[in-house]
């Protein structure tokens, strides 16, 4: 089954034409990776998913229904969860209650606060420290963790690796990965190795037009065929 595809999508910030005919499709169950380098449209795509900012022309469908032109609140609400690249936690709260607020349903936090600490110890240990005082990569954890919990059919998730230390890169590498058991997921990454290794088929990004893509079994991260797109 088709759980997202974008038809011809076009979206501009004001005048700016960023997406300029994007057709893209997350089969249930897959990972998709989304390359390319720096300012080509890659979180406008987010954003045009999650109607954040809404694109002119194109359809955005979830299990076949339009959402393109939907409230945020409305997508989210279908099963679409976001892992932003800026982290968006709550600083004033503590971790737990960065948790709790993504999971609405009482019955089922206790199991996700589970989940969560069992990805991430280091957030159990600082259940009770306000996020705002959490290291860069603690914040990206937490970040993640709200993300998983959400018990979303869908994950958006923005450069999940960007700054944090190579032991941070594996660690959430390693909990996106059982995150993928049972969520589907588009993940924005410049780091092709990780980006490769999660997911089961990429599209390249380039100045605002899908230039290519394919299974990640066909491609490598050193190969010549993704390097072209990615260098500046
Ligand atoms: N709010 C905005 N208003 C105007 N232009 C914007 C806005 N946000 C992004 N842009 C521009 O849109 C283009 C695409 O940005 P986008 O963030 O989607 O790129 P990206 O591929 O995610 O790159 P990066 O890896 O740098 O985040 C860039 O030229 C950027 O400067």
């Amino acid at each position: 089954m088709t759980l997202l595809s974008l038809t011809d999508v076009h979206t501009y910030y004001g005048e700016s034409h960023i997406l300029e005919g994007v057709s893209l499709e997350i089969e249930a169950g897959e990972v998709v990776a989304l390359v390319g380098r720096n300012g080509v449209g890659k979180t406008t795509t987010i954003r045009t998913i999650l109607q954040l900012t809404p694109p002119r022309e194109g359809t955005v469908r979830f299990k076949d229904e339009e959402i393109a032109g939907e409230e945020t609140h409305e997508v989210a609400r279908r099963g679409i969860g976001w892992i932003p690249e800026d982290r968006r936690i709550f600083t004033q709260l503590n971790v737990e209650e960065n948790l709790r607020v993504a999971v609405p349903d009482r019955d089922a936090l206790r199991p996700a606060l589970e989940m969560a600490y069992d990805a991430f110890p280091i957030l159990e240990e600082r259940r009770d420290q306000r996020a705002g005082t959490l290291s860069g990569g603690q914040q990206q954890m937490l970040s993640l963790a709200r993300g998983l919990v959400g018990e979303n059919e869908l994950l958006l998730v923005d450069e999940p690796s960007e700054g944090l230390a190579p032991q941070v890169v594996a660690t959430v590498a390693e909990s996106l990965a059982e995150a993928a058991t049972d969520t589907s997921m588009l993940v924005v990454e410049q780091n092709l190795p990780l980006a490769l290794d999660l997911a089961d088929r990429f599209y390249v990004l380039d100045n605002g037009l899908i230039v290519d893509e394919g299974s990640t079994d066909e491609v490598s991260a050193d190969s010549e065929r993704l390097r072209r797109y990615l260098s500046a």
